[in-house]
């Protein structure tokens, strides 16, 4: 016997949670499903617990920074420790997600589900039958289609380590890379990053980039740009990682080897063509309501959409539109004007609105303000070195169309600049602004003169 829903919701992350909460607020029968501890990737497998590592990573390097500036003592990460105290973040997730439905009155479904035909789920013999159905199943780490790719381990297990390795290889130069490359290799870690493209972290501006990289190299992680990761073969002490680039080919022994290599929207179980549910080359065909073009009863969002940035606040933005078009029939669309993004490096690297190549694609007239600050107070006051930004000003407008930043408070700092971005605030009112002195956004007025 089918159990029927208003609506069912695939995932138990940011979006699907924002939606379940908002419909079933408005009376809606509603069951969510998931197939993992609930919570969703954010605050159990990605942003949360590596920010918390991250934390460790960065006491450490502040401490290293003013040794010979009147600091003293050793300092280094017992992993094990930082590890306890990480899971005092995660353990109680899924508990508290799921005493969160029940208060809710949300019916929950362990398993995985796949569709069984245009309006109805099957969870483990299940039947769900309902009007609506939410695709929030998140992204899960792109196929190589590699000899040897069921070695790689993803980012969870990566932030559920119980000792860190002493050789790394990472397959990819992105986020994950950058991000874990930094914490690995203060915590001990020999660190390799094997990235196809000519440059790492591609979404920032390759100028600011440049002058984190002096970051890589200071902490020893060896960058090898141009490489293309073709194989990985168990040996007798851990694994070879196989690559080639236009110089030959090479090979890497590591204890474990990382997958970095990008996220793809977690499809491939749901037997979308069963539901009548188009998609091309790895995308939900959805109209501008995020709802699917070929079956009316079937809405997406977050990372599964994967029509804004795969981001955490895009996830709960898509939510919020999908909610409304369900309980309001369609008519709100997602809007990704300044959405900020931060790789969570040691210091850490923003982005927020066009970079200076899109702004000139599109035939704007703007002026840049691009400057290497490590003389500025700020960056001495923090002893590090690497710190600087590049901010791009519509000539008749005045408005912000772009801020790039690198170093210390750049994590904070950019989210001013989406603040400008998002609401149309000048370059000349953000210069207007007293911001409190001496912090990170204190620079902005110098930023945008
Ligand atoms: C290592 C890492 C670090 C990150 N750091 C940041 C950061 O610092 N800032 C930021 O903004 N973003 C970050 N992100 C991205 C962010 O985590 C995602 O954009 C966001 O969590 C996506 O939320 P979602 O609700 O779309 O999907 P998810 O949170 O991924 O939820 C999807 C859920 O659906 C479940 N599911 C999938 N398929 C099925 C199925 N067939 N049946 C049942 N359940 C299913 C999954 O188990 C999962 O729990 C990071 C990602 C990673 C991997
Ligand atoms: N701080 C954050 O916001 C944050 C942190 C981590 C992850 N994320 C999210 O998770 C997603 C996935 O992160 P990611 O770092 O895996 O992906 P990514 O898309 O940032 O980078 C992947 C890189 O791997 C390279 N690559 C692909 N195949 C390869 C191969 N065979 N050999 C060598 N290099 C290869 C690509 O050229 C690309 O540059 C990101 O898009 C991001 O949205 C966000």
């Amino acid at each position: 016997m089918a159990q029927h829903y208003r609506l069912v919701v695939i995932g138990t992350g940011t979006a699907a949670r924002v939606v379940a909460t908002r419909v079933r607020a408005a009376g809606w029968s509603v069951a969510v499903i998931d197939f993992r501890p609930f919570g969703g990737t954010c605050t159990l497998r990605g942003c949360d617990p590596k920010k918390v590592l991250v934390g460790g990573a960065s006491a450490i390097d502040h401490v290293r920074r003013m040794r010979d500036k009147g600091v003293t003592g050793d300092v280094g990460i017992d992993w094990p420790g930082l590890m306890a105290f990480k899971r005092g973040f995660t353990d109680p997730v899924p508990a508290q997600h799921e005493a969160h439905y029940a208060d809710k009155d949300i019916d929950v479904f362990r398993g995985k589900a796949r569709f069984t035909g245009p309006n109805t789920i099957d969870v483990d013999g299940e039947t769900l039958e309902a009007g609506h159905i939410l695709i929030a199943a998140g992204a899960e780490a792109r196929k190589l289609g590699i000899p040897g790719e069921e070695y790689l381990v993803t980012n969870e297990g990566f932030l559920e380590l119980d000792d860190l390795p002493g050789r790394i290889v990472l397959v990819g130069g992105g986020y994950i890379a950058a991000e874990f490359s930094h914490l690995a290799a203060r915590a001990g870690s020999g660190v390799t990053i094997l990235q196809h493209g000519e440059r790492i972290l591609t979404r920032f501006e390759p100028e600011l980039v440049d002058w984190l990289m002096e970051k890589f190299g200071e902490l020893g992680i060896e960058v090898r740009t141009g490489m293309t990761v073709e194989a990985v073969e168990k040996t007798a002490t851990g694994f070879r990682v196989s690559a080639s680039g236009a110089a030959g080919k090479a090979t890497f022994d590591a204890n474990l080897v990382v997958h970095a290599a990008g996220r793809t929207p977690a499809l491939e179980a749901l037997d979308l063509e069963t539901a009548g549910v188009k998609h091309d080359r790895g995308r939900l065909e959805l109209n501008e309501h995020l709802q699917s073009v070929s079956n009316p009863a079937v809405y997406a969002a977050g990372d599964s959409a994967r029509v804004g940035p795969p981001l955490t606040p895009v996830s709960g933005h898509d939510a919020k539109v999908v909610a409304a078009n369900l309980l309001q029939g369609n008519h709100a669309r997602p809007d990704y004007t300044g959405v900020p993004s931060v790789a969570f490096t040691v210091p850490p690297i923003a982005a927020v609105g066009l970079t200076e190549a899109e702004a000139g694609r599109q035939g704007l007239a703007f002026r840049v303000n691009r400057r290497n600050a490590s003389g500025w107070f700020t960056s001495r006051q923090a002893a590090e070195p690497v710190y600087g930004h590049k901010v791009l000003i519509e000539e008749d407008s005045g408005r912000v169309l772009g801020a790039h930043l690198v170093g210390p408070h750049a994590d904070e700092v950019i989210n001013v600049f989406a603040l400008a971005i998002r609401h149309g605030i000048t370059a000349s009112q953000l210069a207007a602004t007293m911001f409190a002195y001496p912090t990170g956004a204190s620079d902005i007025a110098y930023m945008v003169e």
